[in-house]
């Protein structure tokens, strides 16, 4: 089996309980109150800005040079593509761009630039993984089971689950599968523990954005 198979495998609970979250029932039949959705959409282009960098991290520290050019586009892709969904929704949100980094956001965002900084690169790859496929099989869960009579959500439901997104996602697992092809056992059950940490972060993420989330202490 392959890395990616088996990595997913060991996934499956969390991705089970991420598409029964309230946050993504609400996107499915488009009820979700819009304060939640803008809370996420805020939160998450703060979160789309580190993630552009981890992965333009990455892709300095890849050793195989089409792995560079494909972590560069990457990169790209995140902070053009990805943040010009977000800048359509954000633009009808009074000071939305003010918004304070929540504590799930900023301790993904944190995970993400200091493993991709300092960790061995297998497992920087492995980390960033579930951002890409854990929003791809959940955008196709919500496009199968959506409300498509004007759902809010639709274009954030087309985004993650257009083909488009799905030959990058195509692309980041396998790398990851070639590049666990080159490891040890030790460094593959590394790179699944990132990948589970990763996964378990993105479900962190809707759940911080149901509940509004706030510091318990503030500044
Ligand atoms: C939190 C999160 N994770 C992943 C994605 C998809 N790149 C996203 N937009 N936001």
């Amino acid at each position: 089996m392959t890395w990616c198979k088996s990595a997913w495998q060991k996934a499956q609970p969390i991705y089970d309980q991420i598409v029964i979250m309230p946050f993504i029932k609400g996107m499915i039949d488009g009820t979700l109150d819009q304060s939640k959705f803008n809370f996420y959409i805020a939160q998450d282009a703060r979160y789309l800005e580190n993630f552009g960098r981890a992965l333009a991290l990455i892709a300095a520290r890849a050793h195989r040079k089409d792995h560079v050019l494909d972590f560069i586009r990457f990169a790209e892709g995140a902070i053009v593509v990805e943040s010009a969904l977000h800048a359509g929704y954000l633009s009808g949100q009074d000071g939305a761009k003010k918004i304070e980094v929540s504590p799930a956001c900023h301790h993904y965002n944190s995970y993400l630039i200091s493993t991709a900084a300092i960790a061995p690169v297998e497992i920087a790859m492995a980390a960033v993984l579930p951002c890409f496929w854990v929003y791809k099989e959940v955008g196709d869960y919500i496009f199968e089971h959506q409300n498509k009579n004007g759902n809010p959500y639709q274009a954030w439901i087309n985004t993650y689950s257009g083909t488009d997104f799905g030959i990058v996602v195509n692309k980041a697992i396998l790398i990851c599968d070639e590049i666990a092809a080159t490891c040890t056992p030790r460094q593959r059950d590394a790179m699944t523990e990132a990948f589970l940490t990763g996964c378990q972060l993105e479900w962190m993420f809707w759940d911080s954005a149901w509940r509004l989330e706030k510091w318990p202490v503030m500044a």
